[in-house]
């Protein structure tokens, strides 16, 4: 939606930006995710969005925050594609839900369970949240060329951060840990917030997304914060890598 020819939340306008968007919860990380990109270039800040553009190989590239959760991530992404853009790869922070999954790894999404509300909006839930396979492939490549140590799968996104962190504190206790216990047993990686909804929101629109997460902790196993800034760039090298396979592969098939 246009408001004096700026899209009402992210304060830009088609032009601003081209084809390929990286996805942070976070605000405060823009700024550095820009810094991987050449003619890093700030656009605008308002609310929880903070968009910041650049070149990647010589195509338009940029980075825009969405907040925290499904509500403000489908805003953002809807106003990115009437901006014209058609690739984007979240990045973010996440908790190890399988033993094997700990922290300093990497988890590259290949669908996210819906365990939140702003699909439902979207779609009916028998409808997958699945990830696009040019952009799984493109950061398994990159996260496999860095020599992270990775997994690719399922992941969890949720509405309740503490309804993870503390789901014994909660009235549906039980639930959220029966839950939780059936994600495990069936090999879901981690739990984070965001990525059903750009999935679903994505499929909706037609465009292709993808998710890398950094790996904080293992709920179960290891609650040791891994928080140092060369964890936290792993996710950020593994999708600018993965953007830049995707930029020459499309000039290929072009
Ligand atoms: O690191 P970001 O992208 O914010 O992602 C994770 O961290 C936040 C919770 O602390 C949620 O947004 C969750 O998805
Ligand atoms: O455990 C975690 C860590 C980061 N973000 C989440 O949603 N969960």
């Amino acid at each position: 939606m246009l408001i004096q020819g700026k899209q009402m939340h992210i304060q830009i306008q088609k032009g601003d930006i081209g084809r390929y968007v990286i996805l942070p919860g976070d605000p405060g990380r823009c700024e550095r995710i820009a810094r991987y990109f050449d003619e890093p270039e700030f656009l605008s800040s308002n609310r929880e969005y903070t968009v910041w553009r650049g070149r990647l190989c010589g195509e338009p590239v940029a980075v825009c925050s969405t907040g925290i959760g499904g509500p403000s991530t489908a805003i953002a992404l809807e106003e990115l594609v009437e901006c014209g853009a058609d690739t984007f790869i979240r990045v973010g922070t996440s908790g190890g839900i399988v033993d094997s999954v700990r922290g300093g790894d990497v988890v590259i999404a290949t669908a996210a369970v819906r365990q939140e509300g702003t699909t439902r909006e979207y779609m009916p839930i028998e409808y997958p949240a699945a990830a696009d396979f040019s952009v799984v492939s493109a950061l398994h490549q990159a996260a496999k060329q860095l020599g992270y140590r990775q997994h690719v799968g399922v992941i969890q996104s949720k509405d309740s951060f503490y309804g993870e962190i503390r789901p014994s504190e909660q009235p549906t206790a039980s639930m959220l840990r029966e839950k939780w216990e059936a994600w495990k047993a069936a090999g879901v990686l981690t739990s984070e917030m965001e990525c059903s909804t750009v999935f679903v929101v994505g499929a909706v629109r037609h465009v292709r997304c993808g998710g890398v997460l950094n790996v904080l902790w293992n709920a179960d196993t290891d609650d040791t914060l891994d928080a140092s800034p060369e964890m936290a760039e792993r996710g950020v090298k593994t999708a600018v890598e993965a953007l830049k396979i995707l930029i020459q592969q499309d000039r290929e098939e072009k």
